[in-house]
């Protein structure tokens, strides 16, 4: 059986419902930045921790080499995203990015790693290192390599 597939049950965010949804239509070749900005995007499908639904998380794209990193921000909130526990309970995921679609296994990051891959974030799209200072949360890190 594909991994990831399932019910899919859409994000509780209009906005983001909305991009995966344009996004996956084109094939990836429409809303595929951050609100039609210059800042291009990845979709991520997961399973959820709980439900075990398919769920579709865009993320700001930041990769290097073929390895991916998602970042979980959710704009500096006090609380991690959801989608943090679905990565950690079930860390094989696909990641599309334009039109093509990837299996991947997210591995979550701490030390040096971390520090690395988060100075490359930050150097990618810097509102990541605005939202760092808006919480004491440490805003988790993954790892996504090719399965
Ligand atoms: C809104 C909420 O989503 P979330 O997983 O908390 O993630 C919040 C956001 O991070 C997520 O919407 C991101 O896509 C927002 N987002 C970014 N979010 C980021 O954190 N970082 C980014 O770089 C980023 C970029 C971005 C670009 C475009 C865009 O449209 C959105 C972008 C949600 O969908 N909640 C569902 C549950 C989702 C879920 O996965 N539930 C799990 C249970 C999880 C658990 O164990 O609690 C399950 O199904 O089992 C609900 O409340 O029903």
């Amino acid at each position: 059986m594909h991994e990831l597939e399932g019910e899919y049950v859409p994000s509780t965010a209009g906005w983001v419902r909305d991009q995966v949804e344009a996004f996956e239509a084109s094939g990836g070749a429409e809303a595929n930045t951050l609100r039609g900005g210059g800042d291009p995007i990845v979709v991520i499908t997961n399973r959820g921790a709980k439900t075990g639904k398919i769920r579709k998380t865009p993320l700001m794209r930041v990769e290097k080499d073929g390895v991916y990193l998602a970042v979980g921000s959710r704009g500096g909130a006090q609380k991690n995203p959801v989608w943090v526990y679905n990565f950690r309970a079930n860390p094989r995921v696909e990641l599309q990015d334009g039109p093509v679609r990837k299996a991947y296994v997210a591995r979550e990051l701490s030390g040096d790693e971390r520090a690395e891959w988060w100075e490359y974030a930050v150097a990618t799209w810097s509102t990541y290192g605005e939202y760092q200072k808006r919480t004491d949360r440490q805003i988790p890190l993954f790892l996504l390599e090719p399965e």
